[in-house]
Parts: structure tokens; C-alpha cells; sequence
């Protein structure tokens, strides 16, 4: 007999349980007695690769995709289980397995020859693997531990106390009667395994421009199909329904794969399915996706509230807030309450168009849930689209809020003929303003997260390439041309039917600094607010300090009158500052 079958006789009575592991080590050196050149000899005849049970590679990367972390524990040669764990991805810091003793020459410093075993392994005794499994619990705080094997020795993980908490059987390989019979769960085919992994469905909840560009990029990470999928293929998106040409919107995307009206260059992807019941849209789905105008959200959050699948989780593409009597909520903290569900945020320099033609562009999530965190990276992160993870939720919600104001008042300045001195004075002011503010409302907000993407990356993007900037500019050139046109008129106009979101998010800004009392402290927030509601003029967008200094008088009117703080000095005509009250 050789020595491959003389030691195969002994591994299964290791295995089901008719010799100690002991005495099976000791009677397997006595029949190996190799040398470390015979194990380099092995391991090259008889690469991992043909080693693997079929279907454990693809279950085992499947698993850590999921964010699982895989053990190897083997009562087998930590000489021969490295290479595999190798092959397999596992950390070697991962492996339990028996280490051998060498005899070392003096001359050359080299391993030799087998001595024995190092026996204070605990692969090396009976009741090894729950003792494995009790020192990785120790070390790490693992809610569930599941063990999967074929022998005796793997059942006793989930027999023994402080071990496993639930053991799989394996016949793929071998059958022993005894395991299966006592295993929670016995397969022949570690395909039956992955195929009952749960995947996540994605919902999203909008479908401008941005939530078009985002459900694109969601789709093509979804439909890709291999080992470490954890995702359905299709991705469900509720429209708010209207008509387009005479059809429903949702017609023409689901069979055109392109929505025409708000995102009319791109293909979605023929994965992305338009809903137009929004409770439809969101029922079955994990992972749910918000993006819609800011001031929709609430009644949005409201028709979901006891419609969503219990363990859900959220993120909110949304830049905006909303401000209620009992003070100011940021839309990730609306879709908390009202849903009862984590939400995290993702927020960048992401203009939308940008993003379907697949130009870099950066992201990052603000998230307290890491683990929800990581699933919607994987979700959105492309080659094209690089994706961070920031601890700051609250921060990074703030900067996407607050520059759009700031994108106003660089509208203004293009709007002006003015350059690029003077914009590169807006956005700094604005930075230094949307710190502040956000640092006031949330001492909890990072000074970093302002350097990030979301910060003055989105800043700079949106006061050079956004909606907001386009608007306010045409706005500013049709004051001056002395045809003043609102921006309502201007959004339906330019945008056809996309939202803008700063002229909203500026008023709802200006009712917390008054109600607070700190207009003066943010004096361009306050000049771009008294502007777009006709108390200044828009040359007071780069002379925003003396744009703040008048103040409003409320005499004894409904309307709010500009007047200049220091009254004595000349005003201009009439309660609306002109150039010459700028003079005061
Ligand atoms: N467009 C962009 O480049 C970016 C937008 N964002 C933010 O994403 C959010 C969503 O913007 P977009 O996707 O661009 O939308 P959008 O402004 O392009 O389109 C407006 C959307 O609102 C929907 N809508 C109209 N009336 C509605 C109602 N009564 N109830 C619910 N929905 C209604 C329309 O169907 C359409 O889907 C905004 O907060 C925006 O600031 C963030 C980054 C980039
Ligand atoms: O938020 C944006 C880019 O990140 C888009 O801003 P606008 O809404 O001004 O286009």
C-alpha cells in the first residue's frame, strides 16, 4: 500500500471518529517521514486548484463578498493547508492546522527532516476545531458561527460549548452516515448553498436626471452575474407618472430603456423596470434608493411609512432640507423617523449628465451603518464613479444642501459678466458660510468633511456646471436687461420639468438664521436670499458684507422692508436697496 492511501485509511478514522487524533498525527509521521523538498514536490505535482471540492471557491468568495469572514481549520499540515488557503483567498491568520517540528542542520540553518508535531495546535487533539472556534470568538465578536465540513471531527464543533452554532454536512467529497445524520444541514453540492444566499433587491425612489444617472450605474453593477453577486438583476424605479408624447412615461421607459424627458441622452439599461405605484416600487426591495427634489420627500416618506420590507435600508441622494417649527431636518433624518429605517447619504460633485457619459466623478457615502454603508458602495461604485465612505453623514448632507445657495449667488456673478476672481470670492465665502452653519446646527460635523468631495468638490462643480448657477445667471442677465423674469418662469423654461433646488433651500436657510438671530454672521447666504426675492440687487452678490448689513424692518406690514442698518447715511428710492444704499 502507499503511503497517499495508508494515510487516506488513517484521515478517516480520524475523521469518523474510530482513532484519536493523536494517535492518527502520530501513526501519519511514522508512514509520511517526508523531508520540506518532498512537501515542495507535492504541492507542485498536486496544485490547490486540483485539490477543491467543486463549488467551494465560488460559495467561499460569495461569502466574503457579504462582508462574511472565512476560517479555514483543518486537522491536516499547515504546510499543505496554506497553499490552499491561498488559492481560496483566505488570510493565513485565518488558518488553524497542525504544525510540523523540523530537525534544523547547524551548518546550513535548513529544515531537514520531520520530527514530529507541534502539539499545542489545537487541531492536534480531539476536540480541536470547537477549541479553534472558541479562541476565534474570543478574539473577534461574532454573532453566528457556522461550521461546514465532512467528518466527526467537524460535527464536534457545533457539539461542544462556546464552538459553532449551527453545522453543515458535506457529501460532495464523501458521505460519512454519522455526520449526516446529525448535521442541521446536509448537501452534496455546495451550489445548494449559494443558491438559497439571500440577494438584495434595489429599489429607487425618483426619476429626474440624477436618479436616471444613478439607477444606470446601480443596473450595470447589478446585472453582472458571478460568484460574489449579491444582487437581483433588476432594479425597480418609481416614476412619478405623466404623460410624454401622448404616452405614460413608464411605457416609454420600460420598452425604450430611456427616460426622454429628464435623462434623454442615456440608456438605463434593459434591468431597470419603471414603476409608477411608488408602494409597488419599494414593497420587495432591501436596499432602497432615494432621489427625488427635496420638496417631495416628506409626502414621498409618507405614502411608504408601513410599506417598506422589515430590515430595508436606505440612502438618500437627495440635496435639501426641510424646516419645521421644532427647528431644521436634514431628509436622511426624515427617512429615518418617518420609515423607521437606517439611511445613509451619498453626496459629491455628481452632475448627472457628466455621469451618464461616464467622466470621473466622485462620491462619497455618509454613513453610522458601516455594514449598509459597504453594500451601497458596491452598488454604486463604477470605474468611472469612484465611491468613499465618510463617517460624517450629517456633514456630508449639509455641504449637498447648502451649495446650492452658493450656486446661486455664483449664477449671479456669470450673470454680472463678472470672472473668474470674483466666483473663486463666492465659493470661498460659501465654504467658510456652509461650515459654519453646519458646525452650529451639528457640532458634530467634521472640519474635513468640507475638503472632501461632497464639500468643495460639489461646491466648485455646481458653481461652474450646475442648475442652480444657470438659473440664477439668466435671472441676473434679465434684471439687468431691465425684463425681470421669476425663476419659477426661468425653471420651467431652461429646465423642462428638472427641479431647482437652491431658491427653495435659500429661503428655508434664512427662516433658521432668522428665527436664530445669525443673518450677520452669514452674510452671503443672506445677501444671495435677499436678492432672489427683489430686496437687493444682484451687484450685491460679490458685495455680499454690505448686502447683509441692512436689515429687514417689519413696519407694522405683512412685507419685509430692506432698510441700511445705519439709517443716517442716504437710502436709495423706495424699501429696495440700490446702488446707492450700497454706499451706505
Ligand atoms: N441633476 C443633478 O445633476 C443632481 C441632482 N442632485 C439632487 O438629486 C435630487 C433629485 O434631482 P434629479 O434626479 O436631478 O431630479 P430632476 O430635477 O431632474 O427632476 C425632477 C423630478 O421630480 C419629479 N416630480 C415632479 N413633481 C413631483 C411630485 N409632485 N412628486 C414627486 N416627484 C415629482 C419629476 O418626475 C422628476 O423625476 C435633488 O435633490 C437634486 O439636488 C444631486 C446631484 C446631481
Ligand atoms: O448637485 C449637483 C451636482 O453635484 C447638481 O446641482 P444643480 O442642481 O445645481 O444642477
Amino acid at each position: 500500500m502507499g503511503v497517499k492511501e495508508q494515510v487516506e485509511i488513517l484521515t478517516n478514522k480520524a475523521m469518523d471518529g474510530s482513532l484519536s487524533l493523536e494517535q492518527a498525527l502520530d501513526e501519519r509521521l511514522n508512514i509520511i517521514n517526508c523531508s520540506p523538498d518532498d512537501i515542495k514536490r507535492f504541492i507542485k505535482a498536486h496544485p490547490p486548484a486540483s485539490r477543491m471540492a467543486p463549488g467551494i471557491k465560488d460559495l467561499i468568495t460569495s461569502l466574503q463578498a457579504r462582508g462574511k469572514a472565512i476560517y479555514l481549520i483543518s486537522g491536516g499540515f499547515r504546510e499543505l493547508t496554506l497553499p490552499i488557503a491561498a488559492y481560496l483567498g483566505i488570510p493565513k491568520e485565518n488558518v488553524f492546522a497542525n504544525r510540523m517540528n523540523w530537525q534544523w542542520d547547524d551548518e546550513t540553518g535548513m529544515p531537514t527532516r520531520l520530527v514530529g508535531f507541534d502539539m499545542s495546535e489545537p487541531t492536534a487533539h480531539n476536540q480541536g476545531k470547537p477549541q479553534a472556534i472558541a479562541r476565534i470568538r474570543q478574539r473577534n465578536p461574532y454573532n453566528t458561527v457556522v461550521m461546514i465540513g465532512d467528518g466527526i471531527t467537524d460535527l464536534e464543533a457545533v457539539q461542544t460549548t462556546g464552538g459553532a452554532d449551527l453545522f453543515i454536512g458535506s457529501g460532495v467529497v464523501v458521505e460519512r452516515p454519522a455526520v449526516a445524520r446529525e448535521a442541521d444541514w446536509y448537501v452534496y453540492d455546495y451550489n445548494d448553498l449559494l443558491r438559497t444566499m439571500q440577494r438584495y433587491s434595489v429599489a429607487m425612489v425618483g426619476s429626474g436626471a440624477w436618479a436616471c444617472a444613478a439607477v444606470r450605474m446601480i443596473a450595470q453593477n447589478t446585472q453582472v452575474d458571478d460568484a460574489a453577486d449579491e444582487f437581483v438583476d433588476d432594479v425597480r424605479m418609481w416614476v412619478y407618472e405623466e404623460d410624454f408624447e401622448g404616452k405614460k412615461l413608464t411605457e416609454v421607459i420600460n420598452t425604450t430603456h430611456v427616460n426622454p424627458k429628464y435623462f434623454p441622452e442615456f440608456d438605463l439599461g434593459p434591468n431597470v423596470v419603471a414603476v409608477p405605484n411608488i408602494v409597488d416600487a419599494v414593497a420587495d426591495a432591501d436596499l432602497i434608493v432615494f432621489c427625488a427634489p427635496h420638496q417631495f420627500m416628506h409626502n414621498i416618506c409618507k405614502q411608504l411609512v408601513g410599506k417598506i420590507k422589515p430590515g430595508a435600508m436606505a440612502i438618500s441622494l437627495t440635496k435639501g432640507m426641510r424646516v419645521r417649527p421644532e427647528g431644521p431636518q436634514l431628509i436622511s433624518q426624515m427617512v429615518r423617523r418617518l420609515l423607521g429605517i437606517d439611511c445613509c447619504v451619498l453626496m459629491g460633485a455628481n452632475i448627472a449628465t457628466d455621469i451618464g457619459r461616464e467622466q470621473l466623478s466622485e462620491a462619497v457615502i455618509g454613513y453610522d451603518n458601516l455594514d449598509a454603508a459597504q453594500l451601497f458602495q458596491k452598488i454604486f461604485q463604477r470605474p468611472y464613479f469612484r465611491v468613499s465612505l465618510l463617517p460624517d453623514p450629517v456633514g456630508a448632507e449639509m455641504c449637498g444642501t447648502l451649495k446650492n445657495i452658493v450656486a446661486l449667488g455664483a449664477g449671479m456673478v456669470d450673470g454680472l459678466g463678472l470672472g473668474p476672481n470674483s466666483k473663486a470670492a463666492v465659493i470661498r465665502q460659501g465654504l467658510v458660510e456652509m461650515r459654519a452653519f453646519s458646525k452650529a446646527l451639528y457640532p458634530s460635523v467634521r472640519d474635513d468633511t468640507f475638503m472632501e468631495c461632497c464639500g468643495i468638490g460639489d461646491l466648485v462643480a455646481t458653481c461652474y456646471g450646475g442648475r442652480n448657477r444657470l438659473v440664477a445667471c439668466e435671472w441676473t442677465k434679465a434684471q439687468l436687461a431691465g425684463k425681470p423674469r421669476t425663476f419659477e418662469d426661468l425653471e420651467a423654461e431652461l429646465l423642462k420639468g428638472q427641479k431647482l433646488q437652491g431658491v427653495l433651500t435659500s429661503n428655508e436657510v434664512q427662516e433658521i438664521l432668522k428665527m436664530r438671530g445669525w443673518e450677520g454672521q452669514y452674510p452671503l447666504f443672506t445677501t444671495v436670499n435677499r436678492i432672489i426675492n427683489g430686496y437687493l440687487p444682484p451687484k450685491y452678490a460679490v458685495d455680499f458684507v454690505a448686502g447683509a448689513k441692512y436689515h429687514i424692518r417689519r413696519p407694522g406690514t405683512e412685507d419685509e422692508e430692506i432698510v441700511p442698518s445705519r439709517p443716517k447715511r442716504p437710502a436709495g428710492a423706495g424699501g429696495v436697496a440700490t446702488a446707492s444704499m450700497h454706499a451706505a
